[in-house]
């Protein structure tokens, strides 16, 4: 298995530019599955596996996509399939985000329930809620779920339980073409909500609210593509905020919006973290010894929880005790174990983790347990006395683009070890490339030659 190593104790300083979303780009690339007529350029792609992931999902499903230098084209006017394949939904919980756009566009689907992951249960009963009050019905069977609906769903009045982000994407694509006008009430207010919302407008959607705690979305009869450009991702740029203030850098984080990231603003102000922002970015220095802070995970606009296990790492090298409460998911204190193996002190009573600061942190060979947990063990190694091994690095690359070289370049002391496999993909990978090949060719044929000239040789002599 591949490796990232880093050896900590560099101060990091420069210029890092922050790549689209991951979490808007996966509902604007299924949302592309709605566009009746013509295609649609989406900008700012980042080149993450998830990305990969959701593109051969639509591939599946009929949308020819063409991707090229961080956008993506995407035609769906043929959709081939109503099935979206059960591998691929099985691998990446955001695919279920085509189960909205396919019902709205064929009138039926079957895909996979996307079951829960490290950081909890994640049921999905508040997008099938959404649906079935807008007319579709609902069958589940060995793992997969089919739903239906006669003629075209129906605009209908949805309260969320739960602010749940991934409810409020899918029932805003199923009901952009429904007939009526659909309100969600409680809605998650999340920047990636706006930007789907802003997607489907330029398709257009009619959607009204987003950002809101009530979203209004009347029906249309169609929608067409639309070239849209990705919002920048909010959690990277926290993360190398982190990564800046944990090393006692200074940083400025290009692309960086501050009212997206607000609450991370915030709380590290609170440490003594100097952060200053422009329309261009944010700059963080952090030079003075920092103070412990308490931090509770809510709903944007409160404490993402995408960004609770970075914090939490900072809070290590505070002075002081602090109390860090997750509200979001039941289970997203997977990281603490592996922070403990680098000598952090962290006592974890149900959903609240109590940190003590200042602790020395050692190297070890740690695991990420999902993305943000490997992200956070990357801060920690950054200041650990020694070299770190993080494994499990595949999480990591689901959601953080050449992290590996955007801290090297930051003059972190970090490197990528490739596990063999790697090695053996990257050669084959290498060897299909087209010059390649030619070469190969060419090399093949002048060996060939060179064999029919010495086998003749002999005859001649
Ligand atoms: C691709 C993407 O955008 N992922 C983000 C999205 O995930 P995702 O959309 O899956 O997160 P949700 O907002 O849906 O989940 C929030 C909470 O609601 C619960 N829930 C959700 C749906 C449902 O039908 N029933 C239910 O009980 C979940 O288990 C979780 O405890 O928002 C999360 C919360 O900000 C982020 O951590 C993820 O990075
Ligand atoms: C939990 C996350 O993503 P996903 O919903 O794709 O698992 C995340 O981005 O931290």
């Amino acid at each position: 298995m591949s490796k990232i190593i880093v050896r900590g104790g560099r101060t990091l300083s420069g210029t890092v530019r922050v790549h689209g979303a991951k979490n808007s780009v996966l509902p604007i690339l299924a949302a592309s599955l709605l566009a009746e007529k013509g295609s649609s350029v989406i900008s700012d792609v980042p080149a993450l596996d998830d990305v990969k992931n959701i593109l051969q999902v639509l591939a599946a499903l009929g949308v020819y996509a063409q991707q090229q230098d961080g956008s993506v084209q995407l035609n769906a006017e043929s959709l081939t399939s109503w099935e979206a394949p059960y591998d691929l939904v099985r691998k990446m919980r955001a695919s279920f985000l085509v189960m909205g756009p396919l019902l709205a566009r064929l009138g039926k689907v079957k895909i996979s329930l996307p079951g829960g992951c490290a950081i909890g249960t994640r049921p999905i009963d508040q997008h099938l809620k959404g649906f079935e009050a807008m007319g579709a019905e609902i069958g589940f069977g060995q793992g997969s779920i089919e739903a239906k609906v006669e003629g075209k769903l129906r605009g209908a009045r949805i309260y969320l339980d739960i602010a749940s982000v991934g409810a409020t994407e899918n029932i805003m694509m199923a009901a952009a073409t429904a007939i009526g006008t659909t309100i969600i009430e409680n809605a998650a207010k999340e920047p990636e909500i706006v930007d789907l919302a802003n997607y489907l407008n330029a398709m257009g959607a009619k959607v009204r609210g987003a950002g809101t705690g009530v979203i209004r979305i009347e029906g249309v009869d169609q929608l067409h593509s639309a070239d849209h450009q990705v919002i920048p991702d909010r959690v990277e740029a926290g993360t190398y905020m982190i990564a800046a203030a944990i090393t006692g850098g200074d940083v400025y984080v290009e692309g960086a919006i501050r009212d997206h990231l607000g609450p991370i603003v915030a709380k590290l102000e609170e440490m003594g973290v100097s952060v200053d922002c422009d329309e261009n970015g944010i700059r963080v220095q952090a030079s003075k010894p920092l103070r412990a802070v308490d931090v509770k995970t809510l709903p944007y606009p409160g404490f993402p929880t995408d960004m609770q296990a970075q914090m939490m790492t900072l809070l290590l090298v505070a002075d002081g005790t602090s109390i860090v409460t997750e509200t979001v998911f039941e289970n997203r204190f997977m990281h603490v174990d592996e922070l403990i193996k680098m000598g952090a002190e962290i006592k974890v009573d149900g959903r609240t983790a109590i940190v003590t600061g200042g602790m020395k942190l050692s190297g070890a060979s740690v695991s990420a347990t999902d993305l943000r947990a490997g992200a956070a063990l990357i801060c920690a190694a950054l200041v650990a006395d020694g070299s770190t091994e993080v494994g499990g690095i595949h999480h990591i690359e689901r959601g953080y683009v050449n992290i590996v070289s955007k801290l090297a370049a930051l003059g972190a002391d970090i490197y990528r070890a490739p596990s063999p496999e790697d090695v053996l993909q990257e050669s084959e990978e290498e060897s299909l490339k087209p010059e390649n090949l030619i070469k190969q060719m060419e090399q093949h044929a002048a060996a060939s030659t060179e064999v029919v000239i010495r086998n003749i040789q002999p005859t001649l002599a």
